[in-house]
């Protein structure tokens, strides 16, 4: 028997000129990439250069600034909704804060920054706003282009209308007793519609493929970003595109800084698969649902200040 080829997560390229021109031969080219690599992996290393290398730093300056404020004053970061807010899991491992619609400056202003620094951080506010929001263009643009492979490209404008954006920032730090690794965060799939996780490198964040192997992530250059697909996708599809189950294992002695644009869809709006995916080769397998109150039945089921669920809750909610 020969070697076995290493498992390998897609990566696709939307630095080649051309690609980001909705319509383009190599905007047709990524638009497929992307609909297979969501299809089988329900996730890819993107790399895009869009977004400029010193935005990023200057974002993660803010995420360090943070988590250096003591834990009574990250306490302060509190929302009514649902597994928003600041939470320590694994008390000393895992740390995690959101920011709600955090591509709006008055909310990042209002809901965030000024909690903690009540005379306001205009500089703060800024790069976290700009940050989030030229993320949250990207996604737009990877969205449009996943529907249009799917065939669905009438809906997007309704698609984007309904969605507000989440950020996260997490810290891991390391073990205390020494090990040599841990788990940072338990296997889940996103609760999302759409993921976009941005670190250093990312490595230690581990992907399961359909065949049930672990894949880790290590991102491929300084402009990449890691984009997957949560549960509100997986069902609005009709199953078609997968949201991967994954975890976080930490390896040696490092603190560990990433941050992630969540798409969820508005409190209020009924998720309904699209009509075109449904035939007799395809049922449909989710009702409409709305993901405020599939959220709020995660938290009644489980308790919101552990880690997430070990699998995907969304057929149990709404499968048919
Ligand atoms: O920190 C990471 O690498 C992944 C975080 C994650 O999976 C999440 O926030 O849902
Ligand atoms: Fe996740």
């Amino acid at each position: 028997m020969g070697s076995q080829t290493p498992l390998k997560l897609p990566v696709i390229d939307f630095t080649t000129p051309g690609a980001l021109n909705q319509g383009s031969p190599e905007w047709d080219s990524v638009k497929v990439q992307v609909r297979e690599a969501l299809e089988e992996y329900g996730c890819f290393e993107a790399v895009y250069d869009e977004l400029s290398l010193e935005l990023r730093k200057a974002h993660f300056g803010v995420v360090e600034k943070l988590f250096d404020l003591p834990t009574d004053v990250k306490k302060l970061n509190v929302y009514e909704k649902p597994f928003h807010g600041y939470r320590g899991h694994y008390p000393d491992v895992f740390e995690t804060m959101e920011v709600d619609c955090a591509n709006v400056l008055q909310q990042v202003e209002e809901n965030f920054i000024n909690k903690f620094w009540p005379q306001g951080n205009p500089d703060l506010s800024k790069t976290i706003h700009s940050f989030s929001r030229q993320v949250a263009e990207f996604d737009g643009v990877v969205r449009r282009m996943v529907l249009e492979s799917l065939c669905i490209e009438k809906y997007w404008e309704e698609h984007m209308n309904s969605t507000d954006y989440v950020l996260t920032v997490n810290r891991y730090l390391p073990s205390q007793n020494g090990d040599e690794s841990h788990l940072g965060l338990l296997s889940h799939t996103d609760k999302t519609t759409t993921s976009l996780l941005f670190g250093k490198d990312l490595d230690g964040l581990e992907i399961q493929t359909k065949q049930g192997d672990w894949i880790n992530v290590k991102l491929s250059s300084a402009n990449s970003l890691f984009y997957m697909a949560g549960d509100a996708l997986y069902a609005w599809t009709n199953g078609n595109l997968f949201n991967a189950i994954h975890r976080v294992m930490m390896r040696g002695n490092i603190t560990r800084y990433t941050t992630g644009l969540f798409s969820v869809p508005k409190e209020g709006y009924m998720v309904t698969v699209p009509e075109e995916l449904v035939d007799e080769e395809h049922p449909l397998q989710f009702k409409p649902f709305d993901h405020f109150e599939y959220l709020k039945f995660l938290a009644e089921h489980f308790d919101p200040s552990s880690i997430v669920p070990e699998v995907s809750n969304i057929k149990t909610y709404c499968g048919t």
